[in-house]
């Protein structure tokens, strides 16, 4: 039989594992995730969020090992997004006597959008409250983190938030807890999600943060991977670098080859960064799937993308990777295009429009070269790059 978890005295995990998910809308999830939800025992007893369409009967048979689901009073819908709601029907089902809460007028336009309207809904604004007995809920609006009708809920009684989507991880564990987990792993996920999932939405996230600035919690308690409760602080700190825009003195060597010219380009290119001192990764696009790409793109100042022409254009592996970051929005970066071409510069040239359309300063220009490359031809890509990047890294320093 399933279980449920007790997180705080009378606060229940009663949420999904999805050992098995392995790609999340295009992003891949090697750990899996898990879809949280919250059972919280008062006089009104009250459901957070639910989970994805198929995890409904795990869900419902973790929380019939509490209490008879008929005896729910709130169902909160922090989310919209089917991960959180996809179970609602089912939900709503089993608990006749539920109210639905949600945020107002999005999260109401979403449900009901998804749903139909066919629901005792309650939409909530920003800072309203509900009490449950014991426990006072409260609601802030979290507005484009990442959809327009994201809200958390917080419990003042428990200290503890109910993030909903931030401060989340695909992460799927036997294990509840942060602590129990390891800190590097945990934070190495809660990365890889923000980076591609909460990245382009960095001035909602420091709002959001700033409306939680008052309230007092020793716990976040998301809607995907494990809770924080040794390591409240260090998410914290790092949703608020990360929401900066903040690059590290870091580079990527991000490229496509088919005879190997831009791959020996590539490599001269991380040599210079080298030479400088700066770290550097080198990626080849077949070889790495672009949502590990994009964790680094989070932090690195310098990204360098190279693709020879192919058929007048880009490789189309380079152009996918270019679209995906293009939409991720990552800020005040450097970016370098190179690539090998036959008769026309077309492939590195739209790398270098593409990285423009990112704006993305281009202090080297295209670095191109025609057929095979020779060792002089690549001593003077290396030069080329040291060039124009030691003067900005030594202003960095
Ligand atoms: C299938 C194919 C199509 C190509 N199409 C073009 C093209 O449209 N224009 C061009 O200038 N070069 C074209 N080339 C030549 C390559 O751009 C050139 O060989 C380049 O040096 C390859 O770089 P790489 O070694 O990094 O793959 C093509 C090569 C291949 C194999």
């Amino acid at each position: 039989m399933l279980r449920a978890a007790e997180v705080k005295p009378d606060v229940w995990w009663v949420g999904g594992i999805d050992w098995n998910e392995r790609n999340f809308h295009g992003y891949t999830t090697e750990r899996g995730s898990t879809y949280n939800a919250y059972l919280i025992l008062d006089e009104k007893t009250t459901l957070v969020d639910t989970c994805k369409g198929e995890f409904a009967q795990e869900m419902m048979e973790r929380i019939r090992t509490i209490i008879d689901p008929a005896e729910i009073s709130y169902i909160i819908a922090n989310h919209v997004e089917m991960d959180h709601s996809g179970a609602l029907p089912v939900v709503a089902k089993a608990c006749p006597n539920a109210q639905i809460v949600c945020s107002g007028p999005q999260g109401l336009r979403g449900l009901s959008a998804h749903y139909g309207e066919n629901f005792n809904f309650l939409p909530v604004k920003s800072g309203d409250t509900l009490s449950i007995g014991k426990r006072t809920l409260q609601f802030v609006h979290t507005p484009m983190v990442h959809w327009p009708d994201n809200m958390v809920t917080y419990s003042a009684y428990d200290k503890v938030l109910f993030s909903n989507d931030a401060f989340g991880q695909h992460f799927a564990s036997s294990k509840r807890f942060d602590d129990e987990v390891g800190l590097p792993e945990v934070m190495a996920q809660a990365k890889k999600y923000y980076a591609n999932i909460v990245m382009p939405y960095g001035k909602n996230v420091r709002a959001a943060l700033d409306g939680l600035a008052g309230l007092e919690f020793d716990m976040i308690a998301p809607s995907h991977g494990v809770i924080w409760r040794s390591h409240v602080k260090d998410v914290l700190e790092k949703y608020a670098l990360w929401c900066s825009g903040e690059a590290e003195e870091y580079a990527l060597v991000i490229y496509d080859s088919m005879w190997h010219t831009t791959e020996a380009m590539a490599r001269a290119i991380t040599e210079a960064f080298m030479e400088m001192g700066i770290p550097a990764r080198l990626f080849d696009l077949k070889a790495n799937h672009m949502s590990d790409i994009m964790t680094e793109v989070l932090s690195a100042r310098y990204i360098a993308v190279g693709s020879p022409t192919l058929n007048k254009q880009m490789m189309p592996t380079v152009a996918a990777f270019l679209c995906y970051m293009k939409g991720l929005a990552p800020e005040g970066r450097v970016g370098i295009p190179f690539g090998s071409y036959g008769w026309m510069q077309a492939g590195p040239k739209d790398v270098a429009a593409a990285l423009e359309a990112c704006k993305f300063q281009l202090p080297c220009g295209v670095i191109t070269h025609q057929w095979v490359e020779t060792p002089e031809g690549l001593d003077a890509v290396r030069d080329a790059v040291m060039a124009a990047i030691g003067p900005l890294h030594d202003e960095a320093r």
